[in-house]
């Protein structure tokens, strides 16, 4: 099944033009030729430029620590460095598996040998860092620091790294030997035994094919359990070596697929395929545009990009940070483990909901009131609701001076407010403000009565009084971003906001929803829009923190604090300087989420990955437009991705003859599996959902390992959640069950979803199966 893919246009993203995409494709970025992309990144990680105190001060430490040896990078020597051919017997075609298995076991034993030792050395040079290296001569502490910094980093490297260390080999036509695996070790000669996965030497693994084979002959994929080997997996791409190299197994990428589901994401380092390969590698400067329907890897691919770009430049974007952000935290739940079980921790995941310090938003809001909150037209609407008189506000002052009683009413008040904001518009940056034109106003109304009164006196007497502070707190008092956003609950507040701007028969339901007693998702962008609006007070800095170790006390370093695993904390949902971004499921955001997340990589590369055909926002040219705002402007790089490896043939097929007629804009992978079996559709009366869904979970569970999900619209859950009675099954809503999957899904009432939340929204429901789908419709009569 085919259909040209219609993508994302960008050009006005990248303030390039046409020009400048000509300009990359000539360079081979974009689709087919990514080529030159890598070669530029080798270059720039092959001489990377330091700052020179560092260079100097690693220099030193090098010469003194087998860490540091060991954590030199691999991929800083040339190709031919890099082999680990020494340490493997030369290849008999007469080998059985068992043999074949046998011959990687006792390679893999050698590896977590020699990862054993690094571990202890990195230990004992962490601590000898920490008791010996005394801060006595200047300079000696930084490196200081540097030294335990290096022994901490490998000591979590190592740890994080147990499972699978080893899971490829690459045989080239002229016998040499590559070892692929989760990070770089050496043996104690200082000869490879293990390469990266993302450093240049081990594109191959990745890039050959059997019509750009790059010199390969044989790739292997290594699967273990712990230390164990269990099988190997041959694909031979040179044919001419049939005779000469034993090959083994079925294909991993199948295998691999065809694994049941656990309801966590897994990483897919031993069978990344070229295409995405490609995307993963690209520049993490610019922006880096990753298209593809459902089920191609993108989030996937999304996720192994962050821990390429921390191997490809650590300094900047560990210091720095990157930023994932997904729809849900159900999603930020299933593909949580991935990062970590790559080795890095250090990336900040958030779902949308979670974006602003001290909400964990998980409902959404109604279709048509979700559409207004997430659109531009709420800017003008907070920006009126904040400069509201806040409710409780005094309505008139009464002091009196020098005998005279002074008075402002209510009008004479308003027009002092709106005075006030004429001058500066952040209303917790104003309240000196606020006081110096209340005194103005009071000046104006005792200078008639007491013609010899002096105004800087009368500012002075009258600022400093205790009555007047206080009516002056009371009546511009600091205002939090969620005090104002519930101003919005009460209709007459919002009409009087919204005017001009909200259309009336809506102003009920939004009102409504901001009566809740929780926040909503698409809340939580207002509320990081109000925070600018209202202005943000310079924060107190926190105090340095003591630490002692091995007797000595001394102030601690952000990288103690940081690779103490104990006291790793995320940054802050405001933190604002990200290096890089990535945002999933793109073609979900409203304009007012894309505002927050520009705030959030002002300066960042971006990666951004979606498939508009799955969109649930209704006003896609309005978000493009926040989106080019949001991003900054610089080169863009667009992957495509073709192939879906969810999905059986079956259930895609079904979900891409629904969706197509129905959808506008539509971009349909390959999948590459079959199950043989087909798509249930069962009608049933609506009074007998619950009956069908429950027999349907109980067929299910007999039919599949993994996951069962069931995705209802909301209004069925209350009915529908007495089925789930066993851990392998999950009842979510159709907006939840965006970037997710199962090996059986029952979707419920799937015309009602589509009616709710849009035919997009149906397709993401019907393309969540890896293996079984069934639909349950209801009619008026049943079937
Ligand atoms: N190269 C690969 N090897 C093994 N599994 C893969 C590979 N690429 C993708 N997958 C698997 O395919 C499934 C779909 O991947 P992912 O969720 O990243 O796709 P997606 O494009 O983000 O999907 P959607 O847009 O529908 O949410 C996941 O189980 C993922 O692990």
């Amino acid at each position: 099944m085919s259909k040209s893919a219609t993508r994302f246009s960008w050009r006005s993203i990248s303030g390039v033009g046409p020009h400048g995409q000509k300009r990359q494709l000539e360079r081979g970025i974009g689709p087919g030729g990514p080529a030159s992309v890598v070669r530029s990144s080798r270059a720039a990680i092959c001489g990377q430029p330091s700052l020179g105190r560092d260079r100097l001060v690693r220099s030193r430490i090098r010469a003194r620590s087998a860490v540091s040896q060991s954590a030199e990078r691999v991929d800083e020597q040339r190709p031919e460095d890099v082999d680990t051919s020494h340490a493997v017997p030369a290849p008999d075609p007469s080998n059985t598996p068992e043999q074949e298995v046998a011959i990687e076991q006792e390679f893999v034993d050698r590896v977590y040998e020699r990862v054993d030792i690094l571990r202890e050395e990195a230990e004992g040079n962490r601590d000898a860092g920490y008791t010996h290296l005394r801060a006595t001569v200047p300079g000696a502490q930084f490196e200081r620091d540097v030294f335990v910094y290096r022994a901490a980093r490998r000591i979590a490297d190592l740890d994080s790294q147990h499972e699978g260390l080893v899971f490829g080999r690459l045989d080239f036509d002229d016998g040499r030997v590559r070892h692929v695996g989760r990070l770089g070790v050496r043996d104690e000669e200082y000869r490879p035994l293990l390469i990266d996965w993302r450093a240049p030497a081990s594109a191959p693994f990745y890039r050959a094919t059997a019509v750009d084979r790059q010199e390969v002959a044989r790739r292997r994929v290594i699967r273990s359990f712990g230390r164990d080997v269990e099988e190997v997996s041959d694909d031979l791409l040179n044919e001419e070596l049939a005779d000469k190299l034993p090959v083994i197994g079925d294909g991993a990428l199948m295998a691999a697929l065809g694994r049941k589901r656990t309801g966590r994401m897994r990483d897919i380092v031993a069978t990344i395929q070229s295409e995405q390969d490609a995307a993963i590698r690209a520049p993490g400067r610019g922006a880096t545009v990753i298209t593809g329907g459902p089920g191609t890897g993108k989030t996937v691919v999304a996720l192994h990009r962050a821990a390429y770009l921390l191997y490809q430049d650590r300094s900047r974007y560990e210091a720095a940070g990157i930023l994932v952000v997904g729809p849900s935290a159900v999603f930020m739940k299933y593909i949580g483990r991935v990062l970590p079980s790559l080795g890095e921790e250090t990336a900040a995941l958030y779902s949308l909901g979670e974006l602003y310090a001290g909400v964990e938003a998980t409902r959404q809001d109604r279709p048509d009131v979700a559409a207004v909150k997430g659109g531009t037209v709420m800017l003008p609407i907070l920006r009126r609701l904040a400069r509201q008189t806040p409710p409780g506000a005094p309505s008139e002052l009464r002091i009196t001076y020098l005998g005279e009683v002074l008075k402002l009413d209510a009008a004479e008040l308003a027009a002092v407010r709106a005075r006030v904001f004429e001058k500066e518009q952040r209303s917790n940056l104003a309240k000196t403000e606020a006081g110096r034109a209340l005194l103005v106003a009071l000046w104006r109304k005792v200078k008639p009565m007491l013609p010899e009164a002096e105004p800087a006196k009368f500012s002075r007497d009258l600022g400093s009084r205790s009555e007047f502070l206080t009516f002056l707190d009371h009546w511009w008092p600091d205002l939090d971003p969620a005090d104002v956003l519930g101003w919005a609950s009460d209709e007459r507040r919002l009409a009087s906001a919204g005017e001009g701007h909200l259309k009336h028969a809506l102003i009920g339901a939004v009102a409504a929803s901001f009566q809740e007693t929780d926040f909503s998702i698409p809340d939580v962008a207002l509320l990081d829009e109000l925070r600018m609006i209202l202005g943000i007070k310079p924060q107190q800095r926190q105090g340095d923190r003591i630490r002692s170790y091995g007797g000595v006390s001394e102030v601690s370093t952000t990288q103690d604090r940081y690779y103490d695993r104990a006291e790793r904390q995320a940054r802050d949902a405001f933190y604002e300087d990200y290096a890089h971004v990535i945002v999933d499921e793109a073609q979900d955001l409203s304009p007012m989420q894309w505002r927050m997340l520009g705030r959030r990589g002002r300066a960042a590369g971006w990666t951004i990955v979606g498939d508009e055909a799955q969109s649930s926002w209704p006003r896609p040219k309005e978000s493009a437009d926040a989106r080019n705002r949001a991003v900054p402007r610089g080169r863009v790089y667009e992957f495509h991705l073709t192939k879906n490896y969810r999905n059986s043939k079956e259930v895609f097929e079904y979900a891409a003859a629904w969706a197509e007629p129905r959808l506008p804009v539509i971009d349909l992978p390959e999948a590459v599996r079959e199950t043989g079996v087909a798509v249930e559709e069962r009608t049933v009366a609506a009074d007998a959902l619950l009956p069908e869904v429950a027999g349907a979970v109980t067929e299910a569970l007999e039919a599949v390992e993994g996951t069962v999900g069931i995705i209802a619209p909301y209004k069925r859950h209350a009915e529908l959640s007495t089925v789930v009675h066993d851990d392998r099954v999950t009842l979510v809503g159709p907006l939840e069950s965006k970037g997710l999957e199962w090996d059986a899904v029952i979707a419920a009432d799937l015309d009602a979803v589509a009616k709710g939340h849009g035919p997009g929204v149906a397709y993401v429901v019907l393309t969540r199966a890896t293996q079984r789908l069934v639909r349950i419709d209801t009619g008026p009569n049943g079937a």
